[in-house]
This record gives C-alpha cells, sequence and structure tokens, in this order.
C-alpha cells in the first residue's frame, strides 16, 4: 500500500509476483487501489486492476451476491415468502433483506431506456416491484415478456392485472428452466435476487448468444461490491473481459445516484447501497464492420 501510494508501480509489481493480494485492507478499510488513486497515480491504479483481474482471489471473490445482502441461496429465498410494504414502496424477505426499494426507480428508468432503444422484443428476468417493467411499457415494445419465480410475486403480478396488459407474457419459473427457450430478444434485462456472479450470472451471461438478438441490447442490475469503489473497477473489467470473448461489447454509463437518506433504510436489515455512482452496463455484439479504434475510444476505462 505504501509503494501503491508513492506510485512505485516496479515495486508494486514485484510485491505482486510475489503473492502480495491486490485487494487487502488497511485498518482504514481503504486497499492499495485507492491509496494510488488518491495519490493520482492511475498507472499503478491499472495495475492494480489487471492484477486483480488475473488473481486466482478474484475468481473465487466472484461468488458475489448479483444484490448485496441477500444472505440465503436462490433456491432456499423461492421457498420462503416475500412481503410488500403497504405503500409498495419496497419488498422484504423473512429475514427483512430487502429485496428491492422503490429508490432504485431513477436506475430502472435508464436501464429500460437503455435495453428498449430499438424497441421491438423486450425480456426481464426478476418482477420485485415491477419498476422496470413500468417503465418498458412506458416505452411500448412490440412484446414485453417478464420471468419471474417467486410465488409471492407471481401473484402480486396477478393481483395488479399484470396479466392483462397488451403484449405481455409472464412466465413463471426460474429463468434456469426456460431460458435458452425463449426468444430471441432485441432488449434483455437481468436483475435476480439471491444469486451469484460466479454461479449464475456467468451462466446467464453465456446463453445471450441464443437470447439476444443481432443489434440488441443487454444490461444487468450492477450490485457487484457496491461498497468499495475500486473492486466495483475490477468487475467492470471482469465483465467486460468476459462479454468481450463472446463478441459483446460492455459500456458502462456513470450516473450518479442521489443516496438515499437513513430513513429509507428504516426496517431493513442490511443498507445494500451507499455509493453515490452507479454503472450501468449497456452491453451489444461488437459489429464486424466495427473500427477497431472506435470501439475501444467508445468504452470507459475501468477506473473512471
Ligand atoms: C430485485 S427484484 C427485481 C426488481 C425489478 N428490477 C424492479 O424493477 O422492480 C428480483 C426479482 O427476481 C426474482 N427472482 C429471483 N430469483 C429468480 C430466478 N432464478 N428466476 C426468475 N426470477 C427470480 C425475485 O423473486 C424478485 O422478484
Amino acid at each position: 500500500m505504501v509503494a501503491a501510494k508513492a506510485g512505485h508501480s516496479s515495486v508494486v509489481g514485484r510485491l505482486l509476483e510475489a503473492g502480495a493480494p491486490w485487494n487487502a485492507l488497511d485498518k482504514n478499510g481503504l486497499c492499495a487501489g485507492e491509496h494510488a488513486e488518491a495519490a493520482g497515480h492511475q498507472d499503478v491504479v491499472n495495475q492494480l486492476v489487471v492484477a486483480g483481474c488475473r488473481a486466482e482471489l478474484i475468481l473465487a471473490a466472484a461468488e458475489q451476491h448479483v444484490r448485496p445482502n441477500g444472505q440465503v441461496s436462490n433456491q432456499d429465498f423461492l421457498a420462503r415468502s416475500v412481503r410488500y410494504s403497504s405503500s409498495n414502496d419496497r419488498i422484504l424477505d423473512e429475514d427483512g433483506e430487502a429485496v428491492m426499494m422503490e429508490w432504485e426507480q431513477p436506475l430502472m428508468e435508464a436501464h429500460a431506456e437503455a435495453i428498449c432503444c430499438s424497441g421491438g422484443d423486450i425480456l426481464n428476468v426478476g418482477f420485485g416491484l415491477g419498476l422496470i417493467d413500468a417503465a418498458i411499457q412506458r416505452r411500448k415494445p412490440r412484446s414485453h415478456t417478464i420471468i419471474e419465480a417467486h410465488p409471492d410475486v407471481h401473484k402480486k403480478m396477478l393481483d395488479t392485472g399484470w396479466d392483462k396488459k397488451e403484449g405481455v407474457k409472464i412466465v413463471f419459473a426460474r429463468w434456469q428452466e426456460v431460458l435458452p427457450g425463449l426468444g430471441p430478444f432485441d432488449g434483455i434485462f437481468f436483475d435476480t435476487y439471491g444469486e451469484y456472479y460466479d454461479a449464475d450470472m456467468r451462466e446467464f451471461h453465456s446463453l445471450l448468444p441464443k437470447i439476444l438478438k443481432p443489434g440488441g441490447v443487454y444490461s444487468f442490475f450492477n450490485g457487484l461490491v457496491p461498497t468499495n469503489p475500486f473492486f466495483q473497477a475490477v468487475y467492470r473489467q471482469i465483465v467486460d473481459m468476459e462479454m468481450a470473448a463472446m463478441g459483446i461489447e460492455t459500456t458502462f454509463i456513470s450516473l450518479p445516484v442521489d443516496a438515499p437518506d437513513e430513513s429509507v433504510w428504516k426496517g431493513v436489515k442490511h443498507r445494500y447501497w451507499c455509493s453515490d455512482a452507479y454503472y450501468l452496463p449497456v452491453c451489444e455484439y461488437i459489429e464486424a464492420d466495427h473500427g477497431g479504434e472506435s470501439q475501444a475510444e467508445s468504452r470507459t476505462p475501468p477506473s473512471s
């Protein structure tokens, strides 16, 4: 950390080679990448991002929850009840963990804008409060498929008439059971609960070439390590690399987040968000006739 703070990239390199963990924290909870970033040593930041991506450690650590603080497995979550608040501004699981909260509305609006840009056939995985589905409906797509696996959430969808909306098809199942038998789609959004990047999201991503049409847009709720900006940057890089291996280019759009004040978290077991920035992923096939340079230019660097 001292070497990172001082910008000594050769020393940082040697320490990493000798097995120093890229993601160790000091007593103030800061990692080497944050020290380097604060001191303006971008070369060291980039070096640590690359090391983080390569390290076996990151692959193990990649078992991040798609949504933070979901402490139960997906199957357990689906087998237990959830409750909607009376004002419909949140869903809590049996432990009082927030499954979804209304403060995310502007983020969901932005995701809908990204995936509905060409209209057509849209897929959303995970209904929750229906925020993104309402935003999708406002954009009047040709068809709108919603995969939802929780019985209580499915009941809420029926109680609120989602099954009667024109063009809407509800698939009451885990996405693992019905994909890739659906689609293909022009726009896809993924936002489940109690699932992990390593085990679940990566599997979902591997289906994209089958379910995303050429010219289509994929996005997902980016809840990967929201508590640490440097670790977030590493995950953005990992997603970018894994998508690129499938011929898909990822652009992260940086959005300011109006951090919900303390009162919003009252009654929620864990506050799952504290960052003032959100990096909205937009994933599209790399076009064969695209110039390599212009693609690189349009990417957001991992440390931004
Ligand atoms: C965070 S909420 C989605 C919030 C939604 N984006 C919104 O705008 O309100 C996650 C949803 O995914 C559902 N879900 C969890 N695991 C699933 C799975 N394997 N397949 C389908 N839906 C799942 C949950 O029941 C929950 O309704």
